[in-house]
């Protein structure tokens, strides 16, 4: 985005001598041209909408007045969104990424479940009678499946839905105390319905978690429906804009028809209809942890990573040749070497994001078509790119708070609030460990199955691919080369945890005991699975890229970026049984220095690429004219407690 603005002198020289075509990068990071363009006319739109441009200074609200304004704003969104007309999700997840910069949305399970699950479960009729309703924002729902006792363990949900075949109806309660639905977006005050999650009983037996239409509040009044008591679970962490409510159910009748149907029925009389797959109804989860590594955890990673490059680029800092003039902090090695990988972590997972949306939509299409095949290889994919991607961007968004110093902990930099909207990813949608285990035991049971003579496919087939044991890293430190040792360290790890539990099976060990002792080493083998798998979907994205050769040029620079950064971090593991010995360690850690080297020149370019808006990134330090200390200056008279040099509030309190 150009600026018209006076641009600080280091950073205008930073971008002068960028080398590459910066267009490009931005189409290959957002996907696609169309999508840039789309994106930027949105922008502009909006920043000029006199319902929307300007607006309260986040910083300085309160929490109340955060969640107030994020109604006021959600309300708008949906008023745009016909004004604009705009339909599909693709637009919807844009336009409310625009009006809400490093926010949730009091109406974020709209988009993000709550529609997703009504035409996910619902029968086409249902999806007529409340798909479009939510599409035109007629009804407001969020998706009710966590409880105060249980979040991971589906199987251990209390609420119930107990058909009675007298009345054609379902009694939906709240037996216990930690039934009480308890974080869903949205449920403590902005919502009026939910698709609650409940264990479903007919005719005295319990056939599992189904989705049930619940409306919650009148529509005219708002006032909870009788049966239905509701309310906010208090401050949070972060997501302040946000009302993770409670939800208690006492004998709440509804009719048979508002259990979604798509895959599994109760009939009139009470007989229940099997779903094809056990799973289906788990399909929402799917749907949203695949949107995760695009939507979440490289949008993070690319903000953090703009915000810290190009605030180290005007920052001078120290002395560095003596007696010299202060440098660029960007110029300190260990600065290179804290974001440099973040940048190429933005572009390798934006790479998986969009090749996972592409598999999700296969997924879709062929579960509607009632093949289920592909729904266990993609839950185990979207498990650990989820728990993998948002793990990454917690600790890398860290990093770049840290690496601006004092004015990276103040609000002012962009990067807490980053932080605050983004980290709760490692727990919603399955905590992360959790995930991680999934991922695990799908590889270890596909292995144990592979050595039974099954052949595997897709992302597991190189479980039973024997491998050269003779690591290939030369002097030329290539991509090829190191792909070669990450699926080595990936097929090791895997081997290692099936071997733990075979034989703790052998040793006479119950099964459950086996998988939980073997938990530690799951995990350690979903890591460097995903690892494997981000890098070779990234390097197979750059061989398919249309793009020029000086861009080829800088995203292959960033892929053995990525790959050297990622030996040298986890070097135990590629060491372990003289894979890679410790010469071949130093040629990888010698050749990540001086990719630091050659990128150095294009960093600020590079982010830029990632083409945010000022009003996107709510940053001073990462302003896109670097214009940091002046603005720094006026941002702090801002606040309300210099509105008096002596008393505390403004008003004198009464005693
Ligand atoms: C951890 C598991 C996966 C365990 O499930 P389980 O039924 O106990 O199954 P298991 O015994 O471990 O495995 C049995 C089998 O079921 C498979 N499976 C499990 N889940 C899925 C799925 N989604 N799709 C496809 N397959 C699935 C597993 O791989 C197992 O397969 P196998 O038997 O080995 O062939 C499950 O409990 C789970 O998904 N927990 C996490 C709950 C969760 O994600 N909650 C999200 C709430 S909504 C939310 O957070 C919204 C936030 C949004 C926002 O605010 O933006
Ligand atoms: C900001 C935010 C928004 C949310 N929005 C929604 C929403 O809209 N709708 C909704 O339904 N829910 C929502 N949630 C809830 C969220 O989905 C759950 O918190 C999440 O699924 C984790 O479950 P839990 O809280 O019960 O954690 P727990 O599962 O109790 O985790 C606690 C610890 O136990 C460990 N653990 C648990 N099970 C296992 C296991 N089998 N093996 C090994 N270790 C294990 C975990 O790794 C973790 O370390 C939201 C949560 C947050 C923070």
């Amino acid at each position: 985005m150009a600026s018209k603005v006076r641009v600080n002198q280091d950073l205008q020289r930073e971008r002068d001598r960028a080398n590459f075509n910066l267009e490009q990068l931005t189409y290959i990071f957002d996907g696609s041209r169309e999508y840039t363009q789309k994106r930027r006319y949105l922008e502009k739109r909006i920043a000029e909408d006199p319902e929307l441009k300007g607006g309260p200074n986040y910083y300085f609200l309160s929490n109340s007045e955060k969640y107030a304004n994020g109604v006021r704003k959600a309300t708008l969104l949906a008023k745009k969104l016909k004004e604009y007309k705009l339909g599909d999700f693709t637009d919807a997840f844009l336009l409310r990424s625009i009006i809400f910069p490093n926010e949730a949305s009091p109406m974020s399970l709209q988009i993000d479940m709550f529609i997703p699950g009504i035409m996910g479960l619902g029968t086409e009729e249902q999806q007529r009678r409340w798909g479009e309703k939510a599409m035109a924002y007629e009804i407001i729902g969020t998706y009710a499946q966590t409880e105060l006792g249980h979040g991971t363990h589906l199987r251990g949900l209390e609420t119930t839905a107990t058909y009675d075949p007298t009345t054609h109806e379902f009694v939906l309660h709240s037996p216990t105390l930690t039934s009480i639905k308890w974080w869903p977006g949205g449920l403590g005050k902005t919502t009026n319905h939910a698709i609650v999650m409940a264990m479903l009983y007919t005719r005295g037996k319990c056939h599992g978690l189904h989705a049930f239409m619940v409306q919650t509040r009148d529509l005219e009044t708002h006032e909870p429906l009788p049966g239905v008591e509701v309310g906010d679970i208090g401050p949070k962490m972060g997501y302040h804009t946000v009302d993770n409510g409670y939800l208690r159910l006492d004998h709440l009748h509804i009719p048979r028809m508002n259990m979604l149907m798509k895959n599994s029925q109760v009939l009139e009389d009470g007989t229940y209809v099997r779903k094809k797959s056990d799973k289906l109804s788990y399909g929402t989860m799917l749907f949203v942890r695949s949107t995760i590594v695009k939507g979440v955890a490289t949008n993070a990673l690319a903000q953090a990573a703009t915000i810290a490059v190009r605030y180290s680029a005007v920052r001078r800092q120290s002395e560095l040749k003596p007696g010299g003039v202060e440098p660029q902090v960007l110029d300190y090695v260990t600065q290179q070497y804290k974001l440099f990988p973040v940048i190429s972590q933005a572009y390798a997972f934006s790479a998986v994001g969009l090749h996972l949306r592409n598999l999700y939509l296969r997924l879709n299409y062929d579960i509607q078509q009632g093949n289920v095949e592909l729904l266990a290889e993609i839950h185990s994919l979207t498990c650990g790119l989820k728990a993998f991607s948002t793990d990454q961007m917690m600790w890398s968004v860290e990093i770049c708070r840290l690496s601006c110093g004092g004015h990276g902990f103040s609000q002012a930099s962009g990067l807490p609030k980053i932080y605050d909207v983004h980290v709760p990813a490692c727990t919603y949608e399955g905590e992360n460990t959790v995930l991680y285990l999934q991922c695990g035991r799908s590889l270890v049971k596909a292995l144990l199955q592979a050595q039974k003579g099954v052949t595997l496919s897709g992302s597991m087939a190189y479980l039973s691919q024997v491998c050269d044991d003779k690591c290939s890293v030369t002097s030329q430190v290539t991509v090829d080369a190191l792909l070669k040792s990450y699926e080595w360290r990936a097929r090791r790890a895997v081997h290692k945890a099936a071997r733990m539990y075979k034989g703790r099976l052998q040793a006479g060990e119950a099964d459950y005991n086996a998988w939980n002792q073997t938990g530690v080493h799951l995990v350690l083998a979903a890591k460097a699975h995903c690892h494997k798998y981000v890098l070779k979907t990234f390097a197979e994205s750059i061989q398919q890229a249309e793009a020029g050769a000086d861009v080829v040029r800088v995203l292959q620079q960033l892929c053995l970026l990525y790959a050297t950064h990622g030996v040298t971090t986890n070097s135990g593991q590629f060491l372990e049984c003289g894979f890679m010995d410790t010469r071949q360690l130093e040629l990888v850690n010698d050749h990540m220095l001086r990719l630091l080297t050659d990128i150095r020149p294009n960093a600020v370019a590079l982010v830029d690429a990632f083409d945010f808006t000022d009003d996107k990134l709510c940053s001073v330090l990462g302003r896109y004219d670097g214009q940091v200390y002046e603005n720094l200056y006026k941002w702090a008279r801002q606040s309300s407690r210099n509105e008096t040099q002596v008393r505390i509030f403004t008003t004198v309190t009464p005693q």
